[in-house]
């Protein structure tokens, strides 16, 4: 377990704030938020590349605060690769064994299984330079893992590949992080990548932990407008519901939100434009269409009720299919499940 105490980490201009963190070992955790909250100060701070003001960072009971980077038992990928460049793909790998006590044997027989891995055999003699982005960043996987460590922080390590080559190295990451007793600690801007690879993960908003938790609770039950909106709810509307609209849904969910819940969420690809024959879990409604976004194979679909707008996101096919059109009024189905209060 991976424990962060009350850390704060001051430079000018940028803090970050009473950072509460628990990460369980072999968990594979996500870290997110917008540009420039401190998801990779955050990665620093726990590798040892950037020095805490206070607070205490443990590893199970081991305060690591100020043990130096190397002593930590920790490796890190980054999303630019940051391999030596004068160096080829086998001494990229091999670099760090030489400031590690680890017997040759063991070197050895974990390389050829990296390699092998990795699909790197054929690119051992080559430098960075000649490499594609997915070859850079599964030689960085591979120098991190040589060294066995016990956390691998990734800052990014999907994002200056392109899509195919994200799709090869999000499923090589699932297969080494179920292979290796390593915890992972990702961050990413992804939310597609973060659903598919992580378990749990936390939402940090200007230099503080906004909320931690499952990924599924990051998504489906977030505790703040911030989280709601970050994590792509689009629709957020406050409670009390003034729109007869809401109030209906919410009286047709049955349970009431608490007294303390100042606000209603509904994820836009929870709602429904046919009721699949679960007539009695889904909230009747219509609404008149006012405007159709393009997502490629989606559409946000933006319906206007009374006095509230809302946002679905509905397949192209289904979209042409039924002739949504703006100006058309139309039914839709919200599922009671997908009704969030906080
Ligand atoms: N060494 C440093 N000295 C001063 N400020 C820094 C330093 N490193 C980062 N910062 C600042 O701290 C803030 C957080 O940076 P950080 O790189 O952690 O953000 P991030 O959430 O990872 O952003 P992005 O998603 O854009 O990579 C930024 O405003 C950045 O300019």
């Amino acid at each position: 377990m991976i424990t962060l105490s009350d850390v704060c980490l001051n430079l000018p201009g940028f803090s970050l704030k009473h950072i509460d963190l628990s990460i369980p070992t072999n968990d594979f955790f996500a870290v997110l938020g917008p540009t420039g909250s401190g998801k990779s100060l955050l990665l620093e701070a726990i590798m040892g590349l950037m020095p805490i003001t206070s607070g205490t960072i443990f590893i199970d009971d081991k305060d690591i605060k100020d043990m130096p980077p190397e002593k930590r038992n920790m490796g890190i990928v980054y999303q630019d690769f940051a391999l030596f460049p004068h160096m080829t793909v086998k001494q990229n790998i091999l670099y760090g064994v030489r400031y590690h006590n680890i017997s040759p044997g063991t070197v050895s027989q974990r390389f050829d299984t990296l390699v092998e891995q990795m699909n790197l055999s054929h690119l051992l003699t080559r430098h960075p330079g000649t490499l594609s982005g997915g070859e850079k960043q599964r030689t960085a996987l591979a120098r991190a893992l040589i060294l066995n460590p016990g956390i691998l922080l990734l800052d990014e390590p999907l994002s200056a590949l392109d899509p195919m080559l994200q799709d090869d190295l999000k499923h090589l990451l699932k297969s080494l992080h179920r292979e290796f007793s390593t915890t992972f600690v990702m961050v990413s801007h992804n939310f597609s990548d973060v659903l598919f690879l992580a378990s749990n993960g936390a939402i940090i908003k200007d230099g503080a932990i906004e909320q931690t938790g499952t990924i599924k609770e990051l998504f489906e039950q977030p505790n703040s407008p911030f989280t709601a909106q970050f994590t792509g709810m689009k629709n957020i509307y406050t409670l009390p519901a003034a729109s007869p609209a809401l109030a209906s849904l919410i009286r047709h969910n049955g349970h009431r939100p608490r007294a303390e819940h100042g606000h209603l969420a509904l994820r836009p690809e929870e709602i429904l434009n046919e009721n699949n024959g679960k007539k009695e879990s889904c909230c009747a409604m219509e609404g008149v269409v006012t405007r159709l976004i393009s997502r490629g194979f989606f559409y946000d679909v933006v319906i206007q009720m009374d006095a509230v707008e809302l946002t679905a996101q509905w397949t192209r096919h289904d979209v042409l299919v039924k002739q949504i059109q703006p100006g058309r009024r139309i039914p839709f189905f919200v599922p009671f499940s997908s009704i969030h209060t906080f």
